[in-house]
């Protein structure tokens, strides 16, 4: 063994002797134009082609190379089955372990009957600096190798597979959020608008939402052919999004439906309150930093700014406060200069459609409203806002799918009462799915239904009396016009929730 050791130290001296006597008789550069032609003598015989992905690009210190990570994903679910070491990390945004080959690992990977290899390895520094930047860490590293004969089926084909593939595995496996928009101010006092998110679980899915079965395989379809609608969109010059104008009265499944959209498509939510918004420079810029694959939303846009249609009269109510004729402080009239809303209709037009729209694209713009008869016509034009979406009292149809979900009951016996009750009251699906929930545990479905009849014939008798009280000082309100000569102006108190509402 001793002997051994000795024969090894001496060879190893031997080495180093003869490399130094190289390096001495032949210079740098000659070594370097040595290396260069016996590589181009190698890549002449060589059957084999190899491309190199890189985790940082040159230009980009810190964010990882998007095709580097993608590559990651695809191997990640191949190289698993298949590599002999692994290395585990926590994804971020999803918080789960995600396994990679680890580094100078190799996995095969089979493409149409092609038989390429995948290694990961690393370059290390030169040399280690004092302030270490992106450029002077490990630099991290995939290689495909294949045959030269396959060079253009893998440049052409397989390549985008893989990347494609590597994306979908990111979009399958991330957690979705819901971003609401706030105002920060940095440390040297800049205030702007930005967005911090919370991971987005909501349970509602187009399953659970109760709404005419028609009306709702309508949405479902227009969705799923939106979703997959990106040549089509690219072929007609359109920005691949799509706008959805949701209304009715309170508790009737807007904030539900749009959940149950993010849950079918996978899409981020971007809750956008337009009253923290500063002005349209700020809105823009939130725009700008808006993922693809996400839903806008702006809930209550009648509250959010004054966008009711009458924007000839605001001109001149507002021409000292600002040029533009549809500046509106936000709901609450806040000082002028610094917390009020200063964001336009034109603002918001442009944030809809205008060029800064098409930056990122399969993007939801959802509107939610409880009045649309309040909302200026320009914003809700079709082309803007593409799919009208009524939700309404319970009809019915409605209330079928809710006592599905909260009773699993199909039919019973009281149904038909619900149904007579249902067409002659007005029930929003929130106070119904209300009542058939089971308060105590001796309460069973037929109790439950019991109670939704209870609440029914409550809610007729108090429009009954309303209708009264109504047609009452309706009846005054005439006999007062009559008898003032003068025609004193009296204002119509405002609609009432439901008035000519349709059902489902
Ligand atoms: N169509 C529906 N299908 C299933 N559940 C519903 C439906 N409408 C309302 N609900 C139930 O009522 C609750 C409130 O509904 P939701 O917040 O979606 O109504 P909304 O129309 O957005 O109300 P608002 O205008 O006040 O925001 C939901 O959590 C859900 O449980």
């Amino acid at each position: 063994m001793m002997g051994d050791m000795t024969q090894l130290g001496s060879v190893m001296a031997g080495i180093m002797f003869v490399w130094a006597i190289f390096r001495q008789l032949f210079p740098e550069e000659f070594r370097r134009d040595f290396r260069k032609y016996t590589n181009k003598v190698i890549s002449y015989i060589y059957p084999y082609v190899e491309i190199t992905f890189h985790e940082y690009q040159v230009d980009g210190w810190f964010e990882r190379s998007k095709a580097f990570v993608s590559i990651e994903r695809y191997l990640s679910t191949n190289s698993s089955t298949t590599a002999k070491r692994l290395k585990a990390s926590v994804v971020k945004d999803t918080e789960s372990v995600v396994l990679s080959m680890d580094d100078y690992e190799e996995v095969t990977d089979e493409f149409q009957g092609i038989k390429i290899w995948w290694t990961s390895s690393k370059n290390f520094p030169k040399q280690q600096a004092l302030f270490s930047y992106r450029g002077e860490e490990e630099k991290r590293y995939y290689r495909l190798t294949c045959k030269k004969e396959h060079r253009d089926i893998i440049t052409k084909v397989y390549l985008k597979h893989v990347l494609d593939e590597g994306k979908a595995i990111a979009v399958r496996t991330r957690q979705r959020k819901l971003y609401t928009n706030n105002k920060s101010e940095n440390w040297y006092g800049y205030k702007r608008t930005t967005w911090s998110h919370i991971v987005f679980e909501h349970p509602s899915t187009f399953d659970t939402l109760a709404m005419n079965p028609k009306k709702k395989k309508d949405i479902l379809n227009d969705l799923m052919t939106f979703s997959k609608s990106k040549d089509y969109y690219k072929k007609v010059g359109k920005s691949w999004k799509r706008g959805y104008l949701l209304y009715g009265p309170p508790g009737t499944g807007k904030s539900s439906m749009i959940a149950a959209m993010s849950n079918l498509l996978e899409y981020d939510i971007y809750d956008l309150e337009l009253t923290s918004v500063k002005d349209n420079t700020d809105l823009r810029k939130l725009l700008i930093d808006t993922s693809s694959k996400s839903i806008i939303v702006i809930e209550d846009i009648d509250c959010s700014l004054d966008l009711t249609g009458q924007r000839k009269e605001k001109k001149e109510e507002s021409e000292e406060e600002d040029k533009d004729p549809v500046v509106k402080k936000a709901k609450g009239g806040k000082d002028k200069d610094d917390k009020g809303s200063k964001v336009t209709l034109s603002g918001l037009l442009n944030f809809i459609d205008g060029l800064w729209s098409a930056c990122g694209s399969e993007r939801l713009i959802v509107f939610t409203t409880n009045y649309v008869e309040k909302l200026d016509p320009a914003l809700v034009r079709r082309g803007r806002m593409d799919k009208h979406i009524e939700l309404s009292y319970c009809c019915y149809e409605t209330f079928k799918v809710l006592a599905g979900n909260y009773l699993d009951l199909e039919s019973h016996e009281l149904f038909a009462t619900i149904s007579r009750l249902l067409e002659e009251t007005n029930m929003t699906p929130a106070d119904v799915a209300e009542n058939l929930m089971p308060k105590s545990d001796e309460e069973n479905a037929e109790s439950c239904l019991n109670n939704l009849i209870k609440s029914l014939e409550l809610a007729k008798e108090e429009a009954r009396l309303k209708a009264v009280e109504d047609a009452k000082i309706k009846a005054e309100e005439e006999a007062g016009k009559k008898n003032d000569e003068n025609g004193e102006n009296v204002q119509d108190s405002d609609a009432k929730l439901g008035d000519g509402q349709g059902k489902c």
